[in-house]
């Protein structure tokens, strides 16, 4: 199979190359070259597929109604551009020699783009007023910041309290309430995890890293000690903030009407509850993940598809979506959990029983048991 186009390829086509390299990662799927025989057709006139398609090797030939020709060859001015652009297409496009292109969803690439150039404006605005724009850049380069609005990153940035630490200080302790979550500014910090009178490392976390969002998204203790290993700073957002400004745009809920339909378009339902909760009854097909094997777990998934997270209350499959969210997987959670539905529709949802796979994912499967 053929390999995603890299950075440098990526850097010739306008307007792809206005997107940044977590972008580039997001798309990675579509930005896989396609081959097309010589005499093949790209795309008639006429047609309506919201497709972005670059020509990336050989020659192809474009046609108007009125029978007028064009010929575009790879690698000239011409193809740093998208083929005939405008829908319904004006042009029929086909392949004069065996060819090379890039099809890519319009939709997706606006949305992308749109997002790109409304921070660029709001970096531009932070750096005339002499804001650490660096620190911003990589904060935003976090794929959580892909769903937020502008208009909320700026109101963020206006609520965030910056606390300087010394290595070795806690800056939150496993088992203990939390009201506010945190985003690594500078230094190093890790994340332990006590196991009997064991502590375990789970993690060390980078720069631009959100933290202690899990006690509010789940409404549970802190389920990790977080420390720094070298002096730096981490910016607080207090709980309010936090759920207004990051929770809201990141945690899409749907209900299971809306879920119906997204199976439909191949979504596939994520039960992040317990493994005992999960055999006794779950929905159709449901990978199983429960949340606290998420991290470990996720990398099964496939970034092609949409999931559906459910639990009880709504609340772990919060935690799961935020988590997966910042992980650059397209993710929904049911809104209100099982919990929220009606006896019949729950009983209707929750049809199977018994292990079930984890995830399939290129080629490899991984069974719950
Ligand atoms: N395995 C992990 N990797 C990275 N961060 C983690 C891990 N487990 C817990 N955390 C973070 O540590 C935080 C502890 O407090 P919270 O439970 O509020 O939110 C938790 C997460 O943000």
């Amino acid at each position: 199979m053929s390999e995603p186009l890299t950075p440098e390829q990526l850097r010739s086509l306008t307007p792809l190359n206005a997107l940044s390299e977590q972008q580039w990662r997001e798309l990675r799927s579509q930005l896989v070259p396609q081959p097309l025989l010589a005499g093949q057709l790209l795309f008639r006139q006429g047609d309506q597929a919201r497709l972005t398609c670059y020509l990336l090797a050989g020659e192809l030939q474009l046609q108007d109604a009125e029978g007028r020709t064009q010929r575009v060859q790879a690698g000239s001015e011409i193809s740093c551009h998208p083929v005939s652009p405008g829908l319904p297409r004006l042009h029929d496009a086909r392949a004069l020699t065996d060819i090379s292109v890039l099809m890519i969803d319009s939709a997706t690439l606006d949305r992308l783009l749109t997002w790109r150039l409304a921070h660029q404006d709001l970096l531009l605005a932070l750096q005339q007023s002499g804001a650490d724009v660096e620190w911003l850049e990589r904060l935003l380069e976090n794929p959580l910041f892909a769903k937020v609005p502008p208009a909320n990153v700026q109101n963020m940035l206006g609520r965030l309290q910056r606390v300087e630490l010394a290595a070795g200080s806690q800056i939150l302790e496993e088992g203990a309430n939390g009201d506010c979550c945190y985003f690594l500014e500078s230094g190093r910090a890790e994340v332990i995890r006590s196991a009997g009178s064991d502590r375990q490392v789970l993690a060390e976390l980078e720069v631009g890293a959100c933290f202690g969002e899990e006690a509010l998204l789940a409404d549970r203790p802190r389920n990790a000690t977080v420390t720094m290993v070298e002096a730096g700073s981490v910016l607080r957002l207090d709980r309010q903030d936090f759920c207004a400004l990051l929770k809201a745009p990141v945690v899409a809920e749907v209900s299971l009407g809306e879920a119906a339909r997204l199976m439909g378009q191949g979504a596939q339902w994520l039960d992040v509850r317990l493994l005992e909760e999960y055999e006794k009854t779950h929905a159709p097909q449901a990978l199983h993940m429960p949340l606290q094997l998420l991290r470990l777990k996720a990398r099964l998934l496939d970034r092609s598809r949409t999931y559906l997270c459910y639990c009880d209350s709504g609340k772990r499959s919060s935690s799961a979506v935020f988590l997966l969210a910042q992980l650059g997987y397209s993710v929904y959670a049911l809104r209100d959990g099982l919990d929220g539905l009606p006896a019949v529709q729950r009983d209707a949802l929750l049809c199977e029983s018994g292990a079930g796979y984890l995830a399939r994912s290129g080629g490899r499967i991984e069974r719950s048991l």
